[in-house]
């Protein structure tokens, strides 16, 4: 990085050039808030909408434009050859674009297409770039130097990985930052990717998976608003913690409204009960679908007796094989609810077509008449019953006989693991688990077809849904497209689906494409050598991941005993702390509060992650429970006892891989216990 005493005319016209350009940013503000949002009159329902979307979409153009003081309104230069773009011959790259007063560019974003070749161009591929210039910025976003790096005549050859490093070794602090100035090329393809197919990314930890999907959000609803914003843009994230986490990352590309949430939110109904691991696998598999497609569908029975529709004098009589025949043709043909509508229409054309025999011409309001009669009801309601999708899961769970029945390939220990030890007396009093609410889901949409289609659907650490949550999340995005990011192994759940292409099928997105990233940003060569011991066991068909950083002493293992573990554990959280950066202790869930504790004694304030969502902004130690590490990242981790973390789950060996690659620097491994013989 050029330091201000080298050539201080020239960072000097550099900073006066970011003056001007916040300034124009501040005007760009004003001018949108200071705007008239137009209203229609009338007060009916679509003008009141129409209304309530221009207001929506004012508040949102204004506070994209807000400038925020911590984030560098550009990054980066390109000094192209005379007359590649219009009178212009250097472009400044930004997070946004921002214009003076005569609508002249002076920061262009970096979605635009001029923008690209600051991530592609090479010396061997220059694409007319002379220069790329890289700006260094304090935290507070006072631009600090420059870095140029030529691509015609002398130059380093390894500048732009100089950059890389130091940006990816910048001590963290709170939430997760952009990657805008330095996304890499692999990367940038993701990024860039068109909205439709739907993409899938295998990555190993680190190798930038959450930052591709958000930065690809920014991407999409820079080129694709106007279909993006009908149907909207959500992200689903694995808990709340790492929500919190990521939240900030959009808004800072500009970009404040898309939703992020976890996939119970989404689904919207609060888990009163949970379930054995055994019953959440079950409920979470693939052919719970034709399940729950059997115990609906049985409730339709076969008519026994004929219909006879009197209207005035006249009487017409359909036969119980009619409607047998009716009942046949309709079954399965339609969604449950329509195909209550559909027997009683059918009927009742049955009926009018007794009706023309006798020389009546009858018309559709007759048939609507009939349709709508008691005898056609009464019927209707014997033969094919209204249900509740909570009706079908509670006798599904609750009586044997009526599962066995159903159950299809499903073994006798399987359908153990559903039934309910104490069932709820009624549907009405049962107490639905996190898992039950998707079955509940899959029922209403078995009853009555979903409607509506987001326009675009993230998944984060995708390999832990269950089929039937991917079928659930596919349909809320019908005709959107998907973007689904994960590493098969950090599989924690015991329902994860297991492969993406399996994970596509269950979405509904077949065309859907499968990349891989193989390049860990996050964690040094050492660490991801020593977590990649695990890979054999865990992931046998993944590749190594290759690191991109070597840090000397980055790994240390320290065995202790159990009576000195806190104190070896405070004593390395005091070092950390002395330099730079966020520090995490990562434990068994059953251990963390005990070591937080033993912390808190010694003084040193930490705090205990996932109890307020916000720790990660405020305190530079943080008590990881190792079940909520996975995306989070530190600058330096502890973790404590590795082999409790492997006992505490089926799926353990998987969680301490997840553990294992959470630092970015510094990892130091405390046991008192042995390792667990794949690391040893
Ligand atoms: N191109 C890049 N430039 C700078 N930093 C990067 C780049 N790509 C990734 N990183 C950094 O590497 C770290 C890991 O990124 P990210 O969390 O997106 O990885 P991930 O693949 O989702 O990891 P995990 O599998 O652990 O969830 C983050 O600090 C991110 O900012």
């Amino acid at each position: 990085m050029v330091e201000s005493a080298l050539i201080p005319a020239e960072l000097e016209a550099e900073r006066a050039f970011l003056t001007e350009a916040r300034e124009a940013l501040a005007r760009m503000h004003r001018d949108v808030e200071g705007r008239e949002v137009p209203m229609i009159g009338g007060e009916d329902n679509d003008e009141r909408f129409t209304n309530e979307a221009s207001t929506r979409a004012h508040q949102q153009r204004t506070q994209a434009l807000v400038d925020m003081p911590d984030v560098p309104l550009f990054f980066g230069r390109l000094n192209y050859e005379a007359g590649t773009i219009e009178e212009l011959d250097q472009i400044y790259i930004g997070r946004r674009h921002v214009h003076d007063g005569s609508g002249a560019p002076l920061v262009i974003d970096w979605r635009a297409p001029v923008s690209v070749p600051f991530y592609r161009a090479t010396r061997s591929d220059r694409q007319r770039v002379l220069l790329r210039r890289r700006y260094g910025f304090s935290d507070t976003a006072e631009l600090t130097g420059f870095e140029d790096e030529p691509l015609i005549g002398a130059g380093e050859a390894d500048q732009a990985d100089r950059f890389l490093r130091a940006e990816i070794e910048r001590p963290r602090t709170g939430p997760m930052r952009d990657i805008v100035a330095t996304i890499q090329p692999e990367q940038d393809d993701l990024v860039r990717a068109p909205l439709h197919p739907s993409v899938c990314v295998q990555g190993a930890p680190g190798t930038g998976k959450t930052a591709v999907g958000l930065h690809r959000v920014a991407y999409l609803l820079y080129t694709e608003r106007e279909r993006l914003s009908r149907g909207g843009v959500v992200i689903v994230g694995p808990n709340r913690s790492f929500l919190s986490y990521i939240r900030k990352v959009l808004p800072a590309l500009g970009e404040v409204d898309v939703r992020q949430i976890t996939i119970d939110e989404l689904i919207s109904l609060p888990a009163a009960a949970s379930d054995e691991s055994e019953a959440a696998r079950v409920k979470g598999d693939a052919r719970m679908a034709g399940v729950l497609q059997r115990a609906l569908w049985s409730y339709v029975g076969t008519p026994t007796e004929g219909i006879l529709y009197s209207k005035g004098s006249q009487r017409y009589r359909v036969h119980d094989y009619e409607l047998v025949d009716i009942v046949s043709a309709l079954r399965g043909s339609t969604r449950y609810d329509p195909g209550r509508n559909a027997l009683a229409q059918r009927i009742a054309h049955a009926v009018l077509v007794l009706m023309e025999r006798r020389g009546e011409s009858p018309d559709d309001r007759v048939q609507n008449a009939v349709a709508r009669s008691k005898p056609v009801k009464q019927l209707v309601d014997a033969v094919w019953p209204r249900v509740t999708p909570e009706q079908v899961l509670h006798r599904l769970l609750a009586d044997a006989d009526f599962l066995a029945q159903v159950a299809g390939d499903f073994t006798a220990e399987e359908r153990a693991a559903l039934l309910w030890q104490k069932p709820a007396r009624s549907w009405k009093s049962a107490k639905w688990s996190g898992a039950d609410a998707v079955l509940l889901d899959e029922l209403e949409d078995l009853i009555e077809r979903r409607t509506g289609s987001l326009g675009h659907l993230v998944l984060d650490e995708a390999q832990d849904l269950s089929a039937m949550q991917l079928r659930a999340l596919g349909r809320r995005c019908r005709t959107g497209s998907a973007t689904v990011l994960g590493d098969l192994a950090q599989a924690t759940t015991p329902w994860a689906a297991g492969s993406w292409d399996r994970v596509l099928d269950h979405l509904e997105k077949t065309d859907g494409v499968v990349a891989e990233l193989d390049r860990g940003f996050r964690v040094p060569d050492q660490i991801i050598d020593f977590a990649a011991r695990l890979l054999p066991e865990i992931a046998p068909t993944l590749g190594v991941p290759r690191g991109v950083r070597t840090v000397a002493d980055s790994l240390s293992i320290v065995q202790t005993d159990a009576v000195s573990l806190p104190d070896t554990l405070v004593a390395f959280c005091r070092t950390a702390l002395a330099g730079e950066g966020s520090v995490a202790v990562i434990a068994a869930d059953d251990q963390i509060a005990r070591l937080r504790d033993a912390l808190s004694a010694a003084g040193l304030e930490p705090a205990l992650l996932g109890e307020t969502e916000e720790e990660m902004d405020t305190t530079r130690l943080v008590c990881v429970p190792a079940t909520l590490a996975k995306g989070l990242e530190f600058d330096a981790v502890v973790v404590a006892e590795p082999a409790h973390i492997v006992a505490a789950e089926p799926r353990g060996l998987q969680r301490l891989y997840v553990v294992l690659t959470r630092a970015v620097s510094r990892l130091q491994i405390i046991h008192a216990d042995p390792l667990p013989a794949a690391l040893t």
